[in-house]
């Protein structure tokens, strides 16, 4: 009878970086009989800096709980390392927010069930219920809350309480502010797809800002969300030429693409296990 196969896992350090570190965690993982798949690393300056590191590596004894036990009374105590062991072959579960616009939500929806994205969509909510049929046809369960300014906090009770468990929150064009007692019950990161390239044009409707501002580029971001709106760390950006003859709408068009790949790509390196903060930034191995 064939062995089963390893388990893959995923070794996400940081810490003050000081010499001797990537010789530990090498050490830890042949010791606990891992075969290192791929290393990727980030020093912030020549010394003394903040050290980043993302190892991958195939586990004969599948024992990831055992590894992360040891690991932390072995290693990362001694180095004040920050650190996550998960499981590759584990889809994350996420849960979408998205109010009316549908671009960026169905791109999700589409690129999971064609197996481009490893994720499984927990649930939609939404505070308008225009996309309840599009989300049905992908077999996503969605749910209306309405929000509206007197009945925010149980708006946000409801949703904190549908997004109870999920490992990652994406906000598909939400166009509600997240508060802070929200992004504290939830507990999970939160992705927003913001409409520009940030920190250009923050707030509710950056193609307008745009035009009138005669821009040559318009783009989009993706951000961890913080209770301050649009500052949150940046993971990805990108940006499409336009010019004087677009109008406001065309920019909205040539946009959305850019949206859908940036928030695409976005979602991928954090479910992937590449994504690291650092300060009010992000390292992305
Ligand atoms: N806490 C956060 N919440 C949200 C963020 C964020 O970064 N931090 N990003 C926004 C998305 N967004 C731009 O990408 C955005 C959405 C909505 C508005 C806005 O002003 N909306 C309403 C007010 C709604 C409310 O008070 O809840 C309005 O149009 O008046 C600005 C930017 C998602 N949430």
């Amino acid at each position: 009878m064939s062995r089963p196969a390893d388990t893959v896992g995923r070794l996400l350090v940081r810490c003050p970086d000081r010499f001797g570190i990537v010789a530990a965690v090498s050490s830890f993982l042949s010791a606990s009989g891992a075969n290192i798949l791929s290393l990727d690393q980030h020093a912030t300056a020549t010394y003394g800096g903040t050290y980043f590191q993302r190892t991958e590596f195939a586990l004969p004894s599948r024992d990831l709980d055992g590894l992360r036990a040891a690991f932390a009374s072995d290693v990362a105590r001694h180095f004040g390392m920050d650190f996550t062991v998960t499981d590759a072959a584990a889809p994350k579960r996420i849960g979408v927010l998205v109010s009316k616009s549908d671009h960026c939500l169905l791109d999700l929806l589409w690129r999971t069930q064609r197996g481009e994205l490893d994720v499984e969509v927990a649930v939609v909510i939404s505070n308008h219920p225009d996309l309840a049929p599009a989300v049905g046809s992908f077999g996503v369960p969605f749910v209306h809350v309405p929000v509206t300014p007197e009945t925010k906090p149980e708006a946000e009770a409801r949703q904190a309480e549908l997004l109870a468990g999920v490992d990652l929150v994406v906000l598909a064009r939400y166009m509600q502010i997240v508060s802070g007692s929200l992004l504290a019950a939830v507990g999970s990161p939160m992705i927003n797809i913001h409409h520009s390239f940030l920190p250009a044009f923050v707030g509710a409707v950056p193609y307008r800002q745009a035009k009138e501002r005669g821009v040559k580029l318009v783009g989009a971001t993706a951000h961890y969300v913080t209770e301050e709106l649009d500052q949150g760390p940046i993971i990805e950006q990108d940006v499409v030429r336009v010019n004087h003859r677009h109008s406001a709408a065309d920019l909205t068009r040539l946009g959305a693409d850019v949206e859908r790949s940036v928030l695409s790509r976005a979602v991928r390196w954090h479910c992937e296990d590449r994504v690291m903060r650092d300060g009010n930034t992000t390292v992305v191995l």
